[in-house]
């Protein structure tokens, strides 16, 4: 398709900013304070567990639902007070939400009539949409005569037909199959490159959010709990909370403890390793990654300022480029990934290990 027939379809990237948001469902408190600013352009997700409140932002930003407090600002406007027809914003739905009776033509042309728009312009938009997902062959089908990932492209459309300037995507590849999910999060993410469409996607699924979105809000109890890229919240959470949603997590329970102007961390099953000297006294965490430590023999010694821990192999698993060990550690479970490399056997069930962290690939949590 000629870049120029996507004209039609592009509007100015808006910028929005949430502020002090509050929402409540009578009694129940489902967002607390929330804090964001979304960039035009950006890819940005909502993510996290069932019940997070993911749903109910992005519903107040499409209009849907009402805030207590705060203001939510699309392009300069704060939208709180508007009707959701009078926001610019177009939102999918996880059901899609076609209507079964009409043909793929129609059902991207419809939002359209209302406005005022002359034939010509309704039809350019419908036929630059439809090019845009693939599907310009068949739009005098029928819902009920496409697949999953068909029904969605047509729901895309007809959201982009109307030439929003934020589009929000609620859980859009939920229905789809685990390979159509794959495919079509790549065309979405394109179609959004496309159009430099101000774009929020809402999912609970950590590795859609990772690879299509440039930045994540990662919520938890009705509150964001950190804003980052991807790598950003992998390598750098903020809490234990991010840490464990966004990949596996090993953490080893033990307490802060001062010693002279020093402090150190006494794990439960009472090894001592050195602690950032601004660590308060207390219960905490050690946090790292299973691919953030390496395996050393029992007799070898930890090399530099690395931090170590002694274990015991409690099982294995061989994933072909690595190989996935379980340890028991002062009686908590902790995996290590270690490449596997050449014909390398590594170690077995029940030797005693030394497990090497570099003191900047670990966190201390609370
Ligand atoms: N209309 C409502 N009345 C009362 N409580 C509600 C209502 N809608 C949502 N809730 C509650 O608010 C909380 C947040 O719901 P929300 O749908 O925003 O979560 P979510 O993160 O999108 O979850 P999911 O991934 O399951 O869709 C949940 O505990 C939910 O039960």
């Amino acid at each position: 398709m000629a870049e120029s027939s996507l004209d039609a379809l592009k509007r100015e990237a808006a910028e929005i900013s949430i502020s002090n948001v509050n929402v409540s469902y009578g009694a129940y408190h489902a967002l607390k304070n929330v804090n964001l600013e979304i960039k035009p352009g950006e890819f940005f997700a909502f993510l996290g567990p069932s019940g997070c409140g993911k749903t109910t932002l992005l519903r107040l930003i499409a209009g849907f639902n009402t805030a207590q407090t705060g203001s939510v600002v699309i392009g300069g406007r704060n939208v709180l007070t508007l009707p959701p027809w009078r926001r610019d914003v177009g939102m999918v739905f996880q059901s899609y939400a076609l209507w079964p009776h009409m043909t793929v033509w129609k059902n991207v042309t419809f939002g359209l009539e209302e406005r005022r728009l002359s034939a010509q312009e309704r039809n350019q938009r419908a036929e630059d949409a439809l090019k845009l997902v693939g599907l310009e062959k068949l739009a005098d089908r029928k819902p009920s005569q496409l697949s999953g990932g068909q029904q969605q492209r047509v729901a895309l459309a007809r959201t982009i037909a109307v030439r929003p300037t934020v589009l929000l995507l609620d859980e859009p590849l939920s229905n789809l199959d685990a390979s159509l999910r794959v495919q079509v999060r790549r065309e979405i993410l394109a179609m959004q490159r496309r159009l430099g469409l101000t774009t929020i996607f809402v999912t609970h699924d950590q590795e859609e959010a990772n690879t299509v979105c440039d930045r994540i809000a990662v919520m938890s109890e009705g509150m964001v709990q950190q804003v980052g890229t991807p790598m950003e919240l992998y390598d750098n959470p903020a809490n234990l909370f991010v840490g464990r949603f966004l990949g596996t997590a090993n953490t080893v329970s033990g307490e802060i403890r001062a010693n002279g102007s020093e402090r150190v961390f006494q794990a439960v099953g009472g090894e001592v390793l050195p602690a950032p000297a601004n660590e308060e006294p207390g219960p905490a965490k050690l946090f790292f990654r299973p691919q953030n430590a390496s395996l050393v023999t029992k007799s070898e010694v930890a090399s530099g300022s690395d931090l170590r821990l002694s274990a015991r192999i409690s099982g294995r698993e061989f994933l072909g480029s690595t190989i996935r060990y379980a340890l028991k550690t002062g009686g908590e479970d902790i995996f290590i990934d270690v490449p596997h490399i050449g014909k390398r056997n590594g170690f077995s069930e029940d030797d005693v290990v030394g497990v090497q962290i570099s003191p900047s690939d670990a966190s201390i949590f609370r």
